[in-house]
């Protein structure tokens, strides 16, 4: 069974508003409420990809409820743990340019946080466990390095999408796959990652700490792969950007789906970026056909240093 967790959902409520100007009353004619959170993306566009799977993670208030029954309505199982708070609303603005802004994270106390580790601890061999969306800062860095230690006893495949403090201390653990975007992973080193070099020597120093895949997203310029034997670079198929929201975890998402049936990195790889950019232009996420439809247009090529002019 693969597992996703989502320790701060949200609903995003995404705008589409011609010239948005900040400052002004802008109103807007086109309006979604979409059930949000990394790990509720990857769970909804595994199951679009005929992959069942169960989403867990923390939800509460009547936002909560709005996305268990949007989840229910979809057919994507799902056993939160209940919060007081409510989960929080995240605003995305669609005009010229995007913008977000995310609340924050419910602050769980250790019953619900013991709730979640029983869970993780009565996960099978082979299981998935993917862990992704921002960890609040209220939760101690030990506690997620704790569930990652529980799934790699277990044989359990722990794979990562998150940012800030905690993502420090978790890459030093076991991680099948991480997928940090471009920024994430400089904010990861304290760098900032200007070229597809850095990209690629910052990638290959988590493979050397243990990770088994890195996934750097670099949006519409597409993705690079880093595992112990391999590194390929993946352009990203053209086409007309709708709403890139969800597209990172429609990557990790698409390579999820294609791993656990063929094994094979390199297909996973171009399964992956294929779901990304099909997320990408569509409102919603990505469907099956749209992902199928792409594959081919994903030109996959080795990375090599020396071909390399930025
Ligand atoms: N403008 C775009 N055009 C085509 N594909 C895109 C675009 N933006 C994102 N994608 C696809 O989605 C993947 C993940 O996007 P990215 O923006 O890097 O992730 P995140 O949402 O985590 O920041 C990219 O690797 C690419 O395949
Ligand atoms: O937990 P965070 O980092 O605030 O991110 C949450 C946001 O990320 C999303 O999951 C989208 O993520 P990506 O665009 O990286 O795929 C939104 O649905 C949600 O609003």
């Amino acid at each position: 069974m693969i597992y996703t967790c989502t320790i701060t959902p949200s609903i995003d409520y995404t705008v589409y508003v011609p010239e948005f100007e900040s400052g002004k009353l802008n109103r807007s004619e086109e309006v979604y409420y979409y059930p949000g959170g990394k790990g509720i993306n990857v769970s909804r566009v595994l199951k679009r990809l005929g992959i069942s799977n169960k989403a867990l993670g923390y939800a509460g208030g009547f936002t909560g409820n709005y996305i268990e029954e949007f989840l229910k309505n979809e057919g994507v199982a799902a056993d939160f743990i209940q919060t007081a708070q409510i989960t929080r609303i995240n605003v995305k603005i669609k005009s010229d340019k995007e913008t977000e802004l995310n609340g924050p994270g419910p602050e769980l106390d250790a019953a619900q946080l013991a709730a979640l580790t029983q869970k993780v601890q009565a996960m099978n061999e082979n299981d998935w466990f993917v862990l992704a969306g921002s960890l609040p800062g209220s939760i101690p860095a030990d506690y997620f390095v704790e569930l990652a230690t529980i799934c790699q006893a277990n044989g359990v495949r722990f794979v990562l999408d998150t940012s800030g403090p905690a993502l420090e201390s978790l890459v030093a653990t076991p991680v099948f796959l991480i997928k940090p975007n471009q920024q994430e992973l400089g904010e990861l080193f304290g760098v900032e990652i200007t070229s597809l070099r850095d990209a690629y020597f910052y990638a290959s120093k988590l493979v050397a700490q243990g990770t088994e895949h890195v996934v750097v997203s670099m949006g519409g310029d597409g993705a690079l792969l880093v595992t112990k034997d391999t590194a390929l670079m993946a352009k990203a198929p053209q086409g007309t950007v709708v709403n890139t929201v969800g597209s990172g975890d429609s990557l990790v998402s698409g390579f999820i789906a294609s791993y656990a049936t063929d094994q094979d990195p390199a297909l996973a790889f171009r399964y992956g970026v294929a779901s990304g950019s099909a997320t990408a232009f569509r409102s919603d996420l990505c469907r099956k056909e749209d992902v199928e439809k792409l594959l081919a247009e994903v030109e996959i090529y080795p990375y090599e240093e020396k071909d390399v002019t930025k």
